[in-house]
């Protein structure tokens, strides 16, 4: 396994995945390919990173036809890098899934269910809380709970630490949701305290940040990639008609290791759905699927996917269900 692709958060499983596609694939077209990894997207184009850098990809016609819209955080198959942009034949199968829950009226335009995936792949996702008017207990409950319906880990993080003399009673409330949880004091603004942070990041894991607005997930973040300000992500590309189109880039790779997501989609956790507990409408839908072990993730013929498509069923229930299914296996 080549160490480059191990940085970018690459592993056996997605490995086993891969190759099971190449099977799929003519001889002449299998050293065609290569594994890359989804670092920002755009409305034409998605902009991946794979061991040998940086390049574009448009979608290939098929992966439209699938409607699975390439998420940030995805492994994909790329075909034909080097000249020019090339092209993503297939989304590798989730191991997490960050989607949106879709208001009623979004509900009803199937450009929009599209875009429900807001991010892939995440391993560790960093609630974000301060002590000041932010705590409230109840919401980082829920936050608690999407996450680990995405599959992801959740670790409870409390900044702005310097602006109680003694933040222990914060820290026990934070504890009380789960005796399982990390919970961390931290001070951004200042850096203090974000060793254990940074312990998190270790090769090829993948980090995000939740929390509501103004908690200091910008100042965390650059903190933790050790830059001054916020960049913006975005970076101009060219498709194949020369025509100029925008991705934005929201994966970065930590200096020392590790990876984060800084995404506004993920920020806004006040709309997903509170997973709901029973999946039996899920389970009717999933004996329906082509593949018997179908993951509802990347599979031809999925009618559980269909059914989100269509807007029947949330994409934060498909998450949750996804979850369950996982934990079953
Ligand atoms: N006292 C104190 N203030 C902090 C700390 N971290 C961030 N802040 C301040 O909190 C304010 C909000 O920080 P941001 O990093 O922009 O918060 P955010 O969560 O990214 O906010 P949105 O971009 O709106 O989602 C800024 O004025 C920061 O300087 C900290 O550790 N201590
Ligand atoms: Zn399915």
């Amino acid at each position: 396994m080549l160490p480059e692709l191990r940085a970018l958060g690459w592993g056996a499983d997605f490995e086993s995945d891969y190759q099971a596609f190449c099977q799929t694939l003519t001889p002449e077209a299998q050293p065609q390919v290569q594994p890359v990894r989804v670092v920002g997207t755009g409305r034409q184009i998605v902009h991946v990173r794979g061991a040998h850098g940086d390049t574009e990809a448009r979608l290939a016609g098929t992966l439209r036809q699938e409607q699975v819209a390439p998420a940030i955080g995805d492994w994909a198959v790329l075909e034909g890098a080097g000249t020019g942009p090339g092209r993503l034949l297939q989304v590798l199968p989730r191991r997490t899934t960050f989607s949106r829950a879709l208001g009623a009226d979004e509900g009803r335009r199937p450009q929009a269910v599209r875009q429900q995936v807001i991010a892939a792949n995440v391993d560790v996702v960093l609630i974000v809380t301060a002590p000041d008017a932010d705590f409230d207990l109840d919401r980082l409950e829920r936050y608690v709970q999407a996450v680990q319906a995405s599959g992801a880990r959740p670790v409870l993080v409390l900044n702005k630490a310097d602006l109680r003399p003694d933040v222990g009673w914060y820290l026990n409330e934070l504890q009380s949701l789960g005796a399982e949880l990390e919970v961390h004091a931290v001070s951004a603004a200042d850096g203090q305290d974000l060793d254990a942070l940074q312990a998190l990041l270790t090769e090829g894991v993948t980090l995000a940040l939740i929390g509501s607005s103004g908690v200091g997930k910008s100042t965390l973040t650059n903190a933790l990639l050790r830059r001054e300000a916020a960049q913006t992500g975005a970076v101009r590309a060219s498709d194949s008609q020369g025509r100029h189109t925008t991705t934005t880039r929201t994966l970065y790779l930590v200096p020392g290791g590790g990876l984060l997501i800084d995404n506004p989609g993920l920020r806004d956790i006040a709309v997903w759905d509170a997973a709901a507990a029973d999946f039996d409408d899920l389970e009717d839908l999933a004996a329906q699927c082509r593949f018997r072990k179908c993951t509802h993730t990347t599979e031809p013929g999925c009618a559980v996917r269909a059914a989100v498509q269509a807007g029947e069923v949330s994409a934060a229930r498909l998450a949750a269900f996804q979850t369950q299914q996982r934990k079953r296996r």
